[in-house]
């Protein structure tokens, strides 16, 4: 599925007005019967409601709902913003329209106001900006978002929480955005959803559909993307009855050191379960016995130092190999890593230590084969490009790195975000919080080790390892709850997940 940025979402709505024989008008009493339905199924007319209206087409959506509102019953005080005498047009109409009932609760704000009382109990619908937000709400906006907030009533944002642009807000100060329990976006999603950092504003989210043109959403392009069961579903290939493994594909996953050889079994699961052909595990001289004994799928070749990694040597050829997974940053393990990104010729997969000790050594960077797929969570990704204080920032530097170095970037976290080296940006949007468990991400670079084995292209591989990844967690989580998956628990779900994408 595309994301949109804001000027596409326009583009499309201008196309759908001249060329669907909609009037603007029209779309704003669409989206205003979506969200008054979505209200109503959700709290009674006995609910207080305030509506917050803004000067744009987002207050123009507000007012349509507080007329709809009305109509069935419910006690709704209004609030319309017009403090620069600047209304769109569509805010005019709604607002005459919302008047004519007559016997309105109705304050048009034109300067200086005290805001007006809001009880904990009520229900605030947020038009007060949407996308149409062109940079950070300051002063009086800024205080009116901020008292709404400590209201603590339940508020329900139309499109975007104001204060929140739709798609960058690293400037963008906390305070000085709607913290909604409820977003009710038009017709799309927007980029900011997809946002870690973004996630307290958004509260729950809900597309509502206003059947903009088809036609233009498909004609036109876009750079984020997120991966849908749908989406893996597609791209998941049936296997041949008459296939055998050498079909599959043979992955080599550099792993482990004395203490941390569970991060290369669990590795190791993940790759198996995810139907590699033939799987040698590379691990130190001490692993070999216990490796042998709980993965017996898998080939072992040792390292000649017992405790740690020290020289990575490919004794065959392999369709896919993955290095880190519970590695440690040893001066030998850099070393070993170093010579060996340096020779190697086909794209890697690099996680955890393996992404340490290029942060360890940083030119190493510049020897990594043309679409490897870095792996690293938050602290990985620092320790490699520099801190950053929010997601938001660290997808803007994935996005230069990417390109820079022509590698793929999966940055991990709920909405999991692959960023290729042409800028396009997918997200996945599976999983949840049980996937925050040790060893998960060790089980995800087993997966995607094993989708490279089988011929998957590298930024496909990443993303749809990331989406099955979660999916298995959202299975083991239906079986142990949130808080009792073991790493383990995902690895052995993947085949079952991979089979219900399937069907
Ligand atoms: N996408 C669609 O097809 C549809 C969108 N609709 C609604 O239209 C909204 C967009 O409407 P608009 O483009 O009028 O935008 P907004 O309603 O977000 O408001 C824009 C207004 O706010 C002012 N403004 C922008 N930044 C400001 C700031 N920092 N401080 C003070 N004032 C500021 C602008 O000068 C402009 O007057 C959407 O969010 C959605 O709610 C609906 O009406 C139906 C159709
Ligand atoms: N709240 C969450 N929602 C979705 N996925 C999550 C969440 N928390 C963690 N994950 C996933 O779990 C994995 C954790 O990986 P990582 O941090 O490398 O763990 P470890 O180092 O213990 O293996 C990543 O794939 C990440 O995307
Ligand atoms: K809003």
């Amino acid at each position: 599925m595309k994301i949109f940025t804001n000027d596409q979402i326009r583009s499309i709505e201008k196309y759908t007005i001249e060329n669907e024989g909609v009037t603007s008008d029209e779309l704003i009493e669409r989206a205003a019967a979506a969200i008054t339905c979505e209200i109503m199924s959700r709290w009674r007319q006995s609910k207080n409601v305030w509506v917050i209206a803004g000067q744009g087409n987002n207050g123009a959506d507000a007012l349509a709902v507080a007329r709809m509102l009305l109509e069935q019953g419910y006690n709704v005080q209004v609030l319309l913003f017009n403090v620069f005498g600047r209304l769109s047009e569509g805010c005019i109409h709604s607002r005459k329209r919302l008047l004519d009932l007559g016997d309105v609760n109705f304050t048009e704000v034109t300067g200086d106001f005290n805001p007006p009382f809001i009880s904990p109990d009520a229900l605030v619908i947020d038009g007060l900006f949407g996308s149409g937000l062109r940079e950070p709400l300051t002063g009086g906006f800024r205080s009116f978002v901020d008292y709404i907030n400590e209201s603590k009533a339940t508020i329900v944002s139309i499109d975007v929480p104001s204060g929140l642009m739709a798609e960058w807000n690293e400037d963008t100060l906390r305070r000085n955005v709607i913290h909604a329990h409820l977003t009710l976006a038009i017709q799309f999603p927007r980029v900011a959803f997809f946002i870690a950092d973004n996630a307290e504003f958004l509260g729950e989210w809900k597309v509502l559909d206003i059947e903009l043109s088809q036609q233009e959403t498909r004609n036109t392009q876009s750079r984020f993307f997120l991966l849908e069961k749908n989406d893996a579903k597609r791209v998941l290939r049936h296997r041949s009855r008459f296939s055998s493994k050498a079909d599959y594909g043979s992955a080599m996953i550099v792993a482990g050191s004395y203490g941390m050889l569970g991060a290369a079994q669990m590795c190791a699961r993940g790759a198996l379960r995810s139907g590699v052909g033939k799987l040698t595990l590379h691990i130190p001289r001490c692993g070999f016995t216990v490796m042998q004994s709980e993965v017996p799928e898998a080939m072992v070749q040792v390292d000649r130092n017992d405790g740690g990694i020290t020289e990575i040597n490919l004794r065959h050829k392999y369709d896919a190999v993955a290095l880190g997974p519970g590695m440690g940053t040893h001066d030998l393990t850099v070393r070993a890593v170093e010579t060996f990104v340096n020779h190697a010729e086909k794209p890697l997969l690099l996680d955890a230590d393996a992404l340490n000790c290029i942060a360890e050594r940083p030119t190493i960077l510049n020897t990594i084969p043309p679409m490897s797929v870095l792996t690293p969570h938050a602290g990985e990704f620092d320790r490699l490009f520099g801190e950053h204080n929010c997601m938001e920032a660290r997808i803007k530097t994935a996005v230069e790195k990417a390109a820079y170095y022509d590698i793929i970037i999966l940055l991990k976290g709920y909405y999991t975000t692959v960023v290729r080296p042409d800028g396009r940006i997918l997200f996945s949007c599976s999983g949840g919080p049980a996937l925050a468990t040790p060893g998960s991400g060790d089980v995800l670079t087993g997966v995607i080790a094993a989708l490279l084995a089988q011929g998957y292209s590298p930024d496909i591989a990443a993303t749809l390892g990331a989406f099955i990844h979660g999916y298995a967690g959202e299975l083991a989580a239906e079986t142990h709850g949130e808080y009792g998956v073991l790493a383990t628990d995902i690895a052995d779900r993947i085949g079952t997940a991979i089979r219900d994408i399937m069907c």
